[in-house]
């Protein structure tokens, strides 16, 4: 089953589909074991946590299929990709889309704001003109292979152009092949179920701390016509936090041992990994080639 198959079952299968943020193929890997169905590669979390610079647009489209292939090697959960602005003119997003799906994803979202982009709950930000949005995404459509490849285009222009002008985008963005669309930092009831009442097609809503929506849950959103709720980063902010609590206490200190409960164990590490088989296989074949 393809990838995007297995991404538009879990879709179907959930109302509304949780997408949660793997930053590495471990986090990957302790999602899936958790219970999660899909999971999501960040374009601000490849360029922070793999590149240690910010949200953008100066990460390149190999940059974030290097870290795609290490997340789909490692688990084989649906993996949607942030590709931001989808790095170029129609050929380069015909190259994107088809290294994409190549790199085994089942989805991306593509959005309308200007290569320079940014995150989309900062301000003045910058779009597109709905002609060369429309212009992408049909190149994006065109160049998939796999036609159960989902492809999300995401709309930066609620905190430019409002409510109505937004959904008239979105549903040029439909009209033009998208299969679903996310409505970035769109804040209120109001306006989720007014985007959902005007397309026939899933809506995202980006669940990311400390920007400029509430964190609704997923009930709520899924009352509201939401079929997909994201948490681009929230792993990854925890991580990061817990990293900074043992770098000062290590350096207070002067040892670890206030920080080492917060820590997973040695045993938990490798029961995600599958650590016990891989070393029975190698004893058995140590123990084989003794024999010999
Ligand atoms: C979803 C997002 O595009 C991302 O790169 O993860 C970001 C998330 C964030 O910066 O909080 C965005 O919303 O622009
Ligand atoms: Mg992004």
């Amino acid at each position: 089953m393809s990838a995007g198959k297995k991404f538009r079952d879990a879709l179907n299968a959930n109302q509304p589909l949780q997408i949660v943020g793997t930053i590495n193929a471990y986090s990957a890997i302790m999602a899936k074991q958790i219970g999660h169905q899909a999971i999501y590669l960040s374009g601000g979390g490849v360029a922070n946590a793999s590149y240690g610079l910010p949200d953008l647009g100066m990460t390149s489209l190999n940059d974030v299929i290097a870290d795609v292939q290490r997340i789909t090697s490692a688990c084989d959960l649906p993996l949607m990709v942030d590709i931001d602005t989808g790095w170029g003119g129609a050929f380069n997003i015909a190259k994107t889309i088809r290294d994409m799906e190549k790199a085994g994803a089942a989805a991306v979202h593509i959005e309308d704001q200007v290569a320079q982009k940014r995150c989309g709950h900062r301000p003045n930000k910058e779009i597109v003109s709905t002609e060369e949005m429309v212009d992408r995404i049909k190149a994006a459509v065109d160049a998939r292979t796999d036609k159960d490849f989902f492809i999300m285009a995401r709309t930066d222009a609620f905190a430019q152009e409002g409510l109505d002008a937004a959904i008239a985008r979105a549903k040029a963005y439909v009209e033009a092949g998208a299969d679903g669309i996310f409505a970035e930092a769109i804040q209120t009831e109001e306006h989720y179920r007014a985007f959902s009442e005007a397309l026939d097609v899933p809506i995202l809503a980006n669940m990311t701390e400390f920007g400029k929506t509430e964190l609704w849950s997923k009930q709520q959103l899924g009352e509201w016509g939401v079929g997909m709720v994201l948490y681009p980063l929230s792993a990854f902010r925890a991580m990061n936090k817990a990293a900074e609590l043992v770098y000062r206490t290590l350096l207070n200190d002067g040892d670890q041992k206030a920080v080492v409960d917060t820590m997973q164990t040695r045993m938990d590490l490798y029961d995600y990994l599958g650590y016990h088989d891989y070393e029975q296989k190698l004893d058995a074949l140590f123990a084989q080639g003794k024999n010999k």
